[in-house]
């Protein structure tokens, strides 16, 4: 079957206002407007390293609606699948994000209640969505949304591997949207037809109360579900603007765990969007490559890395920027191998 995308995603997409420079949302005049959201910055990565991708979603039929269109485009990500509310009430989630420095934390500010994408259902796609792509993407951040859109997601994930889709899931926690015991009952009700999940090691710990080390932790998911592929990311936050950054792929079909040395210290100039951009280069790794797990563990750390240091959600990059940093990585890590 010829699928026409690689990579959809679903999710919401918001306009992000900051503050420019190190301003706060307390006092300045004025904040500079972006698009973004956890699966759209998933599905952005991977369009820059060359994947096709889209990204389903419901949007205000208003001029805010098309300013998200347009970036969507803009980001080589397909708008196939944006479908829009035409209420007169209809509204896009904002959220307002002030960046840290050391000793201040960055701050974020939710506006998105009773939002466009509140309202998306299955009955907005026929059936042909189901066929076409070679993997589904969505995270924890939509399955804590609202009741309609966890039903939707739900739906959509069993439609689209109905049809042999390969459904790939970022738990992505957000203590803002739901606790933990929550995120942990219904993200379970969705693993039996999760294929590649991707869970953060703290996360693992946290919300699914897992205990052990980060092998035993990975390879517990793939025993209690039949889920192929896992991935954890390793962050260490040294300071606001000081980061390390790795992750370990665990394969269950092999039983082998993949990892490399992580990014020691990443300038960190935007971090949000860091943990999507991941996915966006391990997916696209997986799918350009399949059983090529180093390399896309490799993708993956590399274009989050580069994330850290592009300021908004969303990640502009091309391949030969991620090949240079993979090169780069490996080299500084040698040099520092012989140093010892
Ligand atoms: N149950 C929980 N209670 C409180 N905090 C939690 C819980 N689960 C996860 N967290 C924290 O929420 C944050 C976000 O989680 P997660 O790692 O899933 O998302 P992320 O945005 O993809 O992260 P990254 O960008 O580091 O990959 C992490 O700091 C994690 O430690
Ligand atoms: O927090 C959310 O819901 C967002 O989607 C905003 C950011 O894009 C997201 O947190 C980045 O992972």
């Amino acid at each position: 079957m010829k699928r026409d995308f690689d990579l959809l995603s679903m999710g919401e997409i918001m306009l992000r206002l900051s503050p420019p420079d190190n301003e706060r949302i307390t006092r300045g005049d004025s904040f500079s407007k972006q698009a973004g959201g956890a699966e759209l910055n998933s599905a952005t990565g991977a369009a820059m390293l060359g994947l096709r991708c889209g990204i389903i979603s419901k949007l205000p039929a208003n001029d805010l609606g098309m300013y998200i269109k347009n970036r969507v485009r803009l980001c080589g990500v397909s708008d196939d699948y944006l479908v829009y509310d035409e209420d007169r009430d209809a509204r896009l989630g904002v959220y307002y994000y002030e960046n840290g420095a050391y000793p201040r934390k960055p701050r974020i500010v939710y506006d998105r209640n009773y939002t466009s994408v509140n309202k998306i259902s299955v009955d907005d796609y026929d059936d042909s969505l189901y066929t076409a792509a070679r993997c589904f993407h969505t995270s924890g951040i939509t399955l804590a949304l609202s009741p309609q859109v966890r039903e939707t997601a739900v739906e959509m994930i069993r439609r689209f591997k109905d049809q042999g889709t390969i459904i790939s899931f970022d738990v992505n926690f957000r203590g803002n949207l739901w606790t933990g015991a929550e995120a942990k009952a219904c993200i379970e009700s969705i693993l039996p037809y999760v294929d590649i999940f991707f869970c953060s090691e703290d996360t693992a710990r946290l919300t699914f109360l897992k205990e052990g080390d980060v092998r035993t932790i990975m390879k517990s998911f793939t025993q209690e579900y039949p889920i192929s592929i896992v991935a954890s990311t390793q962050r260490v936050v040294h300071s606001p603007k000081r980061h390390s950054f790795g992750s370990v792929i665990y394969s269950a079909k092999e039983d082998v765990f993949y990892e490399e040395a992580p990014y020691k210290d990443i300038e960190v100039v935007d971090r949000i969007g860091s943990g999507d951009a991941y996915i966006s280069g391990v997916l696209y790794g997986l799918l350009s490559w399949e059983g090529e797990y180093q390399r896309a563990l490799e993708y993956g750390n590399a274009v989050s890395a580069l994330k850290n240091t592009v300021p908004g959600d969303l990640l502009y990059t091309d391949l030969n920027e991620i090949e240079g940093i993979i090169r780069e990585h490996k080299s500084t890590g040698r040099i520092a191998e012989m140093d010892r």
